[in-house]
């Protein structure tokens, strides 16, 4: 495993690599967990060659103190992939990526207005800028993301579609931790205290899913955010089913097609998110 810093030095040892066959790429913002090593391992099975990008990309953050706060553990992460068997860990700085600030404007219509769209103006721009960016720099053949970030999976596909760029989306399933709290970066900055408390989440999504049918859909929203509310340390930001593939509000359990329900939670001032497949 090599750890590089500049496109220059990645494109060099990509142009030996690929000569081997397929090249994977697993984008990450770093301070790495099993929800990430378990994309890694997918890729090392799938590839001969695999990417991994740690870049905590700043065009994506809405809010200033959650860039500043986010975990940066470069060491760790390192310690974390050498035995996963990947082959190159691609570590920028911002300056790196962005030369000169990017400017592009995507539009991505439904998909980047609700839900965390909607909550974080600007930020899946920013994602989309930065994958981009990525899939130019290493050329991909598949590149593999998490559904724990079940919208940011939509967005992707979608503007892999509009650049017509040659990579395989692969979505990998929510690693969670033992409680069943999703695994996420953000889980270290949480107290003790709130850590025991964020199992209420996916406790109250389990329950959800067996209410299906059970309640109209608008009543188990309510349901959701009035289970979840009721514990002290947590504030639901939002909570919507939405159809599979369209991310459209769902009115009744009898429309067509599979349906998700997605939440973000604060817990204190860290803001999580996580979901659950309802049917
Ligand atoms: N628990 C998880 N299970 C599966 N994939 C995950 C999990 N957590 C993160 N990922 C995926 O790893 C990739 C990189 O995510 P990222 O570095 O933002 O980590 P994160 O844990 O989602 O951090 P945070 O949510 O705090 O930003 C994304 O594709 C994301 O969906
Ligand atoms: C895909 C990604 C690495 C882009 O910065 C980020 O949004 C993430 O970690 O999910
Ligand atoms: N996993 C999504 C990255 C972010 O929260 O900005």
């Amino acid at each position: 495993m090599v750890l590089v810093k500049t496109i220059e030095e990645l494109q060099k040892h990509l142009k030996e690599l690929c000569k081997k066959g397929s090249v994977g790429l697993v984008p990450t913002m770093g301070a790495l967990h099993s929800g990430h090593l378990s994309l890694v391992e997918r890729a090392v099975s799938e590839n001969p060659t695999v990417v991994v990008s740690v870049f905590v990309n700043p065009t994506q953050f809405n809010d200033p103190d959650d860039l500043k706060r986010y975990p940066r553990t470069l060491e760790a992460d390192l310690k974390l992939l050498e035995p996963t068997g990947c082959t190159l860990v691609f570590a920028p700085e911002p300056s790196e990526i962005y030369p000169e600030p990017d400017t592009r404007k995507f539009d991505f219509g439904h998909f980047e207005q609700v839900m965390e769209g909607k909550h974080r103006p600007g930020h899946f721009n920013g994602v989309a800028q930065v994958v981009s960016k990525l899939f130019e720099i290493v050329k991909p053949n598949k590149a593999y993301f998490g559904q724990k970030d079940f919208q940011q999976l939509a967005i992707i596909n979608q503007m892999v579609k509009m650049l017509k760029m040659p990579v395989e989306v692969v979505a990998c399933p929510i690693i969670r931790e033992k409680s069943g709290l999703a695994m996420s970066s953000r889980n270290a900055l949480l107290t003790p205290e709130e850590r025991k408390n964020a199992v209420v989440i996916y406790e109250t999504l389990n329950k959800a899913r067996n209410l299906v049918g059970a309640k109209s859909v608008c009543d188990l929203e309510k349901w959701v955010v009035a289970n979840i509310n009721k514990n002290t340390f947590l504030d639901v930001e939002y909570f919507e089913v939405v159809d599979f593939e369209s991310l459209q509000h769902v009115c009744k359990w009898d429309d067509e097609g599979r349906k998700i329900g997605c939440i973000a939670v604060f817990c204190g001032k860290v803001r999580l998110i996580d979901n659950i497949v309802l049917n």
